[in-house]
């Protein structure tokens, strides 16, 4: 009895003599000396009797040491292991923003998540450091990934690679997508932004809802996919990796709305550069190489953006119409020449600059409605790889048309309209705005009956066109004749 009260005495004593010395260790000795001594007892305990315990951990901390600035690796963790369906996390918190579809790894201070990797098990846990030790401004936060000792070549080598690229794919997969433009030169002067100012990039557009030849359409998005699959054949092949694609047509044909479905197919940002604000060549080239990867660089209308037709080739028209509408594009060219100095080499240099000096994955897109009007060098293959025409709408457009603005896929006045649009060229922005109903009483009915109205409208103008044309052609004959009559008569006048 005597025996057992002396073991519980001595069993107490030194049980409350060793909690007593470690808190006064806690308390009094520094957070480092504390590190340091544990870390050098750890190492003596190894060397003597082989490693302590099975179990490695490595500590991915949130900041960084220098100035305190946020951890890549730390993000793109949370971004893989918020991903993992085995996880723990199910608790997903979606961010604030209304346009990223990123979801948050939410875990509590040591919660952890178990992740199998070629079938070794790995647990991720979370640790919040005590208060005491924390940097001044931020809050000591990090992952610990600890996993079997015997594993640890191939979790340092393979599983961490693995872990920290698909975490960066994921990032940028789920990053909110930009619409960037360039700055007017005041507020670059001013450096209030920089060269490119942003905003959310939220065009609704998809090829689904693109209206136009379906051939076509899937020969673009066969073309797009291959070109994202082609980082090793651009390396083989020793081409920088960019694509350049021409889209031409008349307006309202949906140019633009095709660079939109094209991003968010591709979920790409996209780089609208307004030309006329680009003081010089030297400032494209800045501005050329201050654009990231996977993006669209978008150049649109070109052909009035500034005078970039060096060698271009006159042609005579014939089409009064025609020449009024040159004319104008003519005009616009001119006052945005006057306040720009890049030229049709700069503009050259500045895209050959691009795809050679800058981040990877980019395509570049010009616009215009006048093909004709560009310089040969601009659009060569090479350049603009890829030349695509937005034409008028046709039978097949109509149909996705009618499907998106009326989700109708068939009426009675189909046959009729397939018939008016192989008549007629209006473009498929007309067409949609015959399509939307204008009042909850618009039904497709309506809508339908409208546009069929305004195509037999247009091709009544259609034929006066062409009659007042023709007309205008005779006259001109008529007048040459006389004339050719004239000058014979004063040649013979002066024979005699
Ligand atoms: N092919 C199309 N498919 C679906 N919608 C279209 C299409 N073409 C035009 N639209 C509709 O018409 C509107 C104007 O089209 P968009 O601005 O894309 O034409 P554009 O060819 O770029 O014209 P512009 O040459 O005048 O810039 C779009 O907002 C869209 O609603």
């Amino acid at each position: 009895m005597l025996e057992v009260g002396a073991i519980w005495a001595f069993t107490s004593t030194t049980m409350a003599s060793l909690m007593f010395f470690w808190s006064m260790y806690k308390q009094f000795v520094p957070y480092q000396v504390r590190n340091y001594l544990e870390k050098t007892l750890k190492k003596y305990l190894d060397k003597f009797f082989g490693t302590t315990s099975n179990f490695v951990c490595i500590k991915f901390p949130e900041y960084t040491g220098e100035g305190l600035s946020k951890s890549r690796a730390y993000d793109d963790i949370r971004n893989y292991l918020s991903s993992r369906s085995t996880a723990r996390a199910k608790r997903l918190k979606a961010k604030e923003s209304i346009n990223s579809k990123s979801l948050v790894l939410c875990l509590d201070d040591k919660e952890a998540v178990v992740d199998v990797f070629q079938g070794v098990k790995v647990v991720w846990s979370l640790f919040v450091e005590d208060k005491e030790n924390q940097s001044v401004s931020k809050v000591g936060r990090y992952l610990t990934l600890s996993f079997d000792n015997h594993h640890r070549e191939m979790i340092t080598e393979t599983y961490i690679d693995h872990v920290l690229r698909e975490g960066k794919e994921i990032a940028l997969k789920n990053r909110e997508r930009k619409l960037y433009t360039n700055n007017s030169r005041l507020d670059y002067i001013s450096m209030r932004d920089g060269r490119w100012s942003s905003v959310p990039f939220t065009h609704p557009a998809t090829f689904e809802t693109l209206a136009m030849d379906l051939d076509k359409k899937e020969d673009i998005k066969k073309d797009l996919i291959k070109f994202t699959k082609g980082k090793d054949y651009y390396r083989k092949v020793a081409k920088p990796w960019k694509r350049g694609y021409l889209l031409y047509g008349p307006p309202g044909t949906g140019k633009s709305t095709m660079i939109s479905a094209m991003a968010n197919f591709l979920e790409y940002d996209v780089y609208d550069l307004e030309l006329t604000t680009v003081k010089d060549n030297a400032e494209l080239k800045k501005l050329i190489l201050d654009t990231k990867g996977k993006s669209i660089v978008v150049i649109e209308d070109i052909d009035c953006s500034l005078d970039l037709t060096e060698h271009r080739k006159k042609k005579k028209e014939d089409d009064e119409d025609e020449e009024e509408k040159k004319e104008a594009e003519n005009l616009k060219r001119q006052r945005a020449q006057k306040e720009s100095n890049v030229t049709l080499s700069g503009l050259l240099n500045a895209i050959d600059g691009l795809w050679s000096a800058c981040s990877d994955e980019k395509i570049i897109v010009f616009t215009t409605n006048f093909v004709d009007n560009l310089d040969p060098a601009l659009i060569r293959r090479g350049r603009m790889d890829y030349h695509i025409e937005m034409s008028y709408c046709r039978f097949e457009a109509f149909k996705v048309l009618a499907k998106n603005y009326l989700e109708n896929e068939s009426h009675d006045l189909y046959g009729e309209i397939g018939r008016l649009l192989e008549e007629v060229d209006v473009s498929p922005a007309d067409v949609a705005e015959n399509l939307m109903p204008k009042s909850d009483e618009d039904d497709a009915d309506i809508c339908l009956r409208r546009l069929v109205k305004s195509l037999e409208e247009e091709k009544k103008k259609k034929a006066e066109r062409e009659a007042r044309m023709k007309k205008k052609k005779a006259e001109k004959k008529e007048k040459k004749e006389i004339q050719k009559k004239v000058n014979g008569a004063e040649e013979n006048g002066k024979k005699i």
